[in-house]
């Protein structure tokens, strides 16, 4: 009579770094729950609170940072109606007929902002080309509620914004909403990276230089809904395995599920909805300039039902111009810097360049 071992099988992705291709030991198991530790609920409420307040949100959110790089975040602040109407907005979008859609492709804007068809993304090269389409807006001083005061000059850039703006200007409410749900996560996202310098032992304004204009990048997302759901040889990703790119990334996600972390021992978990969250993670920029104590974590998104699911992620990196080192509380004799400075915004342009040259 055979035995049954609890033997694990394995497989390997590989990752696009700067540094060349890495790979990751993955379990080939089906997704499971995560552990309390593994993907934590923060409580927020408390972030305009005093100083010890503040410090105790940092205390959680430190130890999420150095476990798995994940967390949810709720009291946040940001209103369910405006969250509902951003949503709708999203879903009037992709409603549309293609051809509506490609009056904003991205191919006429700079850094990618717009509309990305399905099918025109491949986030890794070794699983499937990423089943969904997005719309895309990036930082804009002239929406930043922290210049409100100082009128901007038109440039080349902003002129082709507007012409964006116009190519939707037909979805009634889609501007404001848009733009009023991004201004509302970069205010929760700049009280975010103070509460990460507190994380990180530091003087709680050390990154206020550099968040005067940072990136700010907020995304629609619309993963298709499969055919079949049952039908096992059709597991096209709606995005691939990655890790986030610039400082971390603050992801609405509606009650589909599909959103997958890879634990610390190479398993898929499950980052399943949870009413009233944003789920927060660590991304690429600042694991380095915490010398690789706070974790950006490899993760990934199936829609496994005939339904669409939708998403809408925030990612908030440094000025693009600010060089940046790892920071002084992460370094000591025993732990060497393990990076040399480099600003968000060439670090961020290196590794999308990165990603379409494998294409070409
Ligand atoms: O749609 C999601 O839930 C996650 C999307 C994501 O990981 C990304 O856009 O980087
Ligand atoms: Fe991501």
């Amino acid at each position: 009579m055979a035995t049954e071992t609890a033997t694990k099988t394995y497989s390997k992705i590989q990752l696009l770094t700067l540094n060349g291709p890495e790979y990751r030991r993955v379990s080939t198991a089906p997704p499971r729950a995560p552990l309390a530790n593994e993907i934590p609920l923060i409580d927020l409420g408390q972030i305009d609170g005093d100083l010890a307040a503040r410090k105790e949100i940092a205390q959680n959110i430190r130890l999420a940072a150095e476990n798995t790089g994940f967390f949810y975040v709720y009291n946040h602040g940001i209103s369910p109606d405006l969250i509902r109407n951003a949503l709708h907005q999203a879903q009037a979008f992709f409603d549309q007929p293609i051809n509506a859609k490609e009056k904003v492709s991205r191919r006429k804007y700079e850094n990618f902002q717009g509309y990305h068809g399905v099918g025109t993304t491949q986030i890794n090269d070794t699983e499937t080309k990423d089943n969904k389409e997005t719309f895309s807006i990036r930082y804009d001083e002239s929406n930043d509620p922290l210049h409100a005061n100082s009128p901007t000059q038109p440039t080349s850039s902003s002129r082709s914004l507007d012409e964006l703006w116009t190519g939707v200007s037909h979805l009634p409410g889609f501007r404001t909403a848009t733009v009023e749900f991004w201004q509302q996560r970069l205010n929760l996202a700049r009280k975010l990276v103070r509460i990460l310098a507190l994380a990180l032992d530091l003087e709680e304004s050390y990154f206020d230089d550099v968040i005067t204009h940072p990136g700010a990048d907020a995304l629609y997302i619309h993963y298709p809904g499969v055919v079949d759901p049952s039908d096992s040889a059709n597991v096209d990703v709606g995005i691939g395995s990655h890790t986030d790119i610039q400082c971390f990334t603050l992801l609405w996600q509606d009650n589909s599920g599909g959103l997958q972390v890879l634990s610390n021992e190479g398993e898929w978990i499950d980052a399943k909805p949870i009413e009233g969250t944003f789920v927060v993670n660590i991304a690429d920029f600042l694991q380095r300039l915490s010398n690789n104590r706070f974790k950006s974590t490899v993760h990934r998104v199936y829609n496994r039902q005939t339904a669409s699911r939708y998403s809408m992620p925030f990612f908030l990196g440094f000025n693009a111009d600010s060089v940046c080192s790892v920071v002084p509380t992460c370094v000591d004799e025993e732990h060497p810097p393990l990076y040399e400075p480099i600003s968000c915004g060439k670090w961020h342009h290196d590794r999308l360049a990165l990603a379409s040259l494998k294409k070409t």
